[in-house]
């Protein structure tokens, strides 16, 4: 379809003069709205404005620009239908052939916290979608671009077929605005029910109404969980910076669903420590977690915590990862290698094995907005669990009181057991961890598997600190681990029976903290 005139109205300007440009060189018309026009006149290019080309200017603060049927039957009139074309000629109605809108910066505006509703109000884009739509529907005989990243393709398709476009392209083109339309009315309709209707559209609730969601996908996995499961990784619009979706991979073989999951937890576990720390996962949970004075140093405690199970985990560092912690890191199998930055020769080193897969990302606070858990015919929303119990915070309920080498030790566990699914509990030794007692159902079960797998590494238990994610609603859990060998504990408190359980501290002479806070991890 030869392209003659196009109509330009976009809020992101970006590459705008530059698409004019070539358009112009082509020999088409181009049509504009006030500011995208005078940007366009200013830069030496010849366009008709919107309001001169209808013969109506643009009234009400911009509300009515494009919204005139000289220009929707321009876009809608189908270019392949006699009568269409004969009811366009009795009207003196060009055709538009070429769209190219983006739409007011709705999500942008509401995302500030400062956002009036009056502003969000404003910032409801009409015309725009409209002329989406409506090229959309006839993509047939229109082409509408919505994202400056399609300009490029386009001119190169235009340019190599002497100004058409393929109907490829242009369904290709209007699948995306529909996306985009969607995208930017689910935006609307989630901002407008979380509207607190008793206070006068003041107070946001955290939870929409009706919960629209929308992600693009990012990549197709070869399956999902097992092999027989179809599956795919799909990103926010726009994903939290420093969250796991904006990975950049350097090397190794494509991610698998499982990789994707396990990368997810060794990040977002790896980036709450300040210290050099390495997080290795398997299956979800850390194996292995340490704080130390360089990647190195962090990784051998991390793998010492549990061997065996750290073979063909993840492993995420929070600092750039040198050519030291390289070299020991791929003497073991390895998934997945995950740090902000690697140096050149940490890169040398790892690119001797290819299929590892190394990933970098920014390492930066913020997360996602709400976790989601599937069920059977609905849906778990929550906000996440992004409590960081301080050191002040800690209520020491036992005669004895934790030594600040403990005290230290008592808050590195307790944030690597928020990271272990429950029932967690996680002994731990001058920022290593010795045990880790995963998804067991009973408590005291993932206190004896703690013990257990400690043994097991060699790594004694003799005056480590522990953390459970949750209390112990029994004696017997907190007689496990001091039999094990603890000498602090940390906990959640909370229970009918916390005065018992205090009382069987003291009795063995162990101090213990509690944090007022739980960590259930499912
Ligand atoms: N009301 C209308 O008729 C209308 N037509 C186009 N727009 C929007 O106006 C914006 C461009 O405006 P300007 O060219 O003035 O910077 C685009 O985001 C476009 O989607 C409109 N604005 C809002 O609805």
């Amino acid at each position: 379809m030869t392209i003659k005139q196009a109509l330009i109205s976009v809020s992101d300007k970006t590459g705008i003069v530059e698409l004019a440009r070539e358009l112009r060189q082509l020999g088409i018309t181009i049509l504009s709205t006030g500011g995208t026009a005078k940007l366009l006149k200013d830069a030496g290019l010849t366009v008709t404005e919107v309001s001169d080309y209808t013969g109506f200017p643009e009234m009400l603060d911009g509300r009515v620009k494009t919204l005139h049927p000289k220009i929707h039957a321009g876009i809608l009139a189908r270019k392949d239908a006699p009568e269409h074309i004969a009811a366009m000629e009795k009207a003196g109605i060009p055709g538009i052939e070429l769209v190219v809108v983006n739409l007011y910066p709705f999500s942008q505006t509401v995302a500030r916290s400062d956002c009036s509703l009056e502003e969000a109000i404003e910032n409801i884009d009409i015309g725009g979608p409209t002329m989406v739509r409506a090229a959309a529907k006839n993509y047939k005989s229109v082409t509408i671009v919505t994202d400056p990243e399609d300009y490029a393709p386009l001119l190169e398709e235009m340019k190599s077929a002497s100004g058409a476009v393929r109907q490829e392209l242009r369904f290709q083109l209007a699948c995306k605005a529909f996306s985009h339309t969607a995208a930017y009315d689910s935006a609307i309709s989630n901002y407008l029910t979380s509207i607190d209707s008793k206070d006068e559209y003041g107070q946001r609730q955290a939870f929409p109404e009706r919960l629209n969601l929308n992600f693009s996908i990012g990549q197709h996995l070869r399956y999902g969980e097992n092999p027989h499961q179809q599956a795919a990784f799909y990103r926010d619009l726009a994903p939290a910076s420093g969250s796991l979706a904006s990975y950049a991979q350097l090397q190794g073989k494509e991610l698998s669903y499982n990789n994707i999951a396990d990368a997810d937890a060794a990040w977002e576990c790896v980036k709450t420590f300040d210290l050099p720390a390495c997080v290795i996962i398997k299956h979800a949970n850390p194996c292995g977690v340490a704080v130390a004075d360089t990647p190195l140093a962090a990784y051998q405690l991390a793998l010492a915590t549990d061997p065996t199970s750290a073979f063909g985990g993840i492993i995420a560092f929070n600092r750039a990862l040198d050519g030291a912690a390289a070299e020991a890191v791929i003497k073991q199998f390895v998934e997945v290698i995950i740090a902000p930055e690697l140096s050149d020769d940490a890169k040398q080193i790892l690119a001797r094995k290819t299929n590892v897969r190394v990933l970098t990302l920014p390492l930066q606070a913020g997360g996602n907005t709400f976790d989601f858990k599937r069920v059977g015919g609905g849906l778990l929303v929550q906000t996440p669990d992004n409590l960081n119990v301080a050191a002040a915070q800690l209520k020491v309920v036992t005669q004895v009181q934790p030594t600040p080498q403990q005290l230290q030790d008592l808050l590195f566990a307790w944030r690597v057991a928020k990271f272990v699914k429950s029932n967690a509990i996680v002994y731990c030794a001058h920022g290593q961890t010795l045990g880790v007692g995963a998804g067991q159902m009973s408590r005291v079960d993932s206190a004896r598997i703690a013990s257990i797998k400690a043994q097991n590494a060699g790594l004694a238990l003799a005056g480590s600190v522990v953390a459970s994610d949750a209390f112990f609603p029994f004696r017997d859990g907190l007689d496990v681990v001091v039999q094990a060998g603890a000498k602090a504990v940390i906990q959640p408190g909370g229970s009918v029976r916390d005065e018992e359980v205090t009382a069987a501290a003291d009795e063995q002479g162990v101090a213990m903290v509690l944090t007022g806070v739980r960590h259930f991890r499912h």
